[in-house]
């Protein structure tokens, strides 16, 4: 592979990482963007947008940086319609919500993000159903959440809930990203968080993957947070998860 070819891999793998923004306050999130700048797309949760606010996203847009707004919505259909119109007035890429609202909730989120990007005169955002946490295992599902569904069948009706409904893609773990791809097709964007390097702690994520099998299993983004923010150099850990990646792509 020539110097040109390898750094062309090197950069598509990493657009296809999205770090979390996992961080209580505004000046740690731009410390973390600013010690990246090799990352392209942040992801702004619950953590961060209840504790500081939007302004941030302002300060991501400023640094021509994609933005995953992962509110993670569940509400009555109204509510969720009212929140993904305003969301659409920031102008960002990718947001969630939890496809267990039902359809009538994810339509009407699907319709209202539309609207409020064309009254802001901004792209709309690619809404994305959550299918099933990936901080849940098979034994949770059953016990506690008394789902009477084999976890990669739930995630795949949950899927499909979102597809029909008209959403560009959903969240799930690697684990159920194969099945998910092939049913859902290639247009279906699957988001993965869940993925671990070997050489990482699973900390909370039950259904983790490495990054290369999360990409092999089709993936389209793969959300990587503490393996790279908690690392004691995070531009190592970025880096090296890009190698591990290029030799898949
Ligand atoms: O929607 C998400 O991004 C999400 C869904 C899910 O099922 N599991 C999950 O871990 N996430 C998010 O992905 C990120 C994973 O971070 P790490 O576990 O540190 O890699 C966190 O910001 C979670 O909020």
């Amino acid at each position: 592979m020539s110097v040109t070819e390898k750094s062309a891999t090197e950069k598509s793998v990493a657009e296809k990482i999205i770090v979390p923004l996992d961080v209580p306050t505004e000046a740690e999130a731009i410390a973390l963007v600013e010690r990246l700048p090799q990352v392209s797309f942040w992801k702004v949760g619950l953590e961060l947008f209840v504790g500081s606010g939007p302004s941030i996203l302002t300060a991501l847009k400023e640094r021509e940086k994609r933005i995953f707004l992962d509110l993670k919505l569940h509400d009555i259909p109204n509510t969720m319609a009212g929140a993904c119109r305003a969301a659409a007035k920031y102008g960002v890429d990718l947001l969630t919500v939890h496809a267990t609202a039902g359809r009538t909730a994810l339509e009407a989120s699907q319709a209202a993000a539309e609207a409020g990007a064309i009254a802001a005169g901004l792209p709309a955002p690619k809404l994305i159903a959550v299918t099933l946490l990936t901080s849940l295992s098979s034994r949770m599902l059953a016990l506690e959440l008394k789902v009477p569904l084999e976890l990669p069948e739930y995630a795949l009706q949950m899927a499909l809930l979102a597809q029909e409904s008209g959403l560009a893609g959903a969240v799930c773990s690697p684990q159920e990203a194969e099945q998910l791809h092939q049913t859902c097709g290639d247009d279906f964007l699957l988001v993965c968080p869940g993925v671990r390097p070997t050489w990482a702690e699973a900390g909370d994520q039950k259904r983790a993957m490495t990054p290369a099998a999360a990409l092999q299993a089709g993936a389209s983004y793969l959300v990587i947070g503490r393996p790279i923010t908690a690392a004691s150099d995070p531009e190592a850990a970025f880096t090296r998860i890009c190698d591990e990646l290029a030799v898949v792509a």
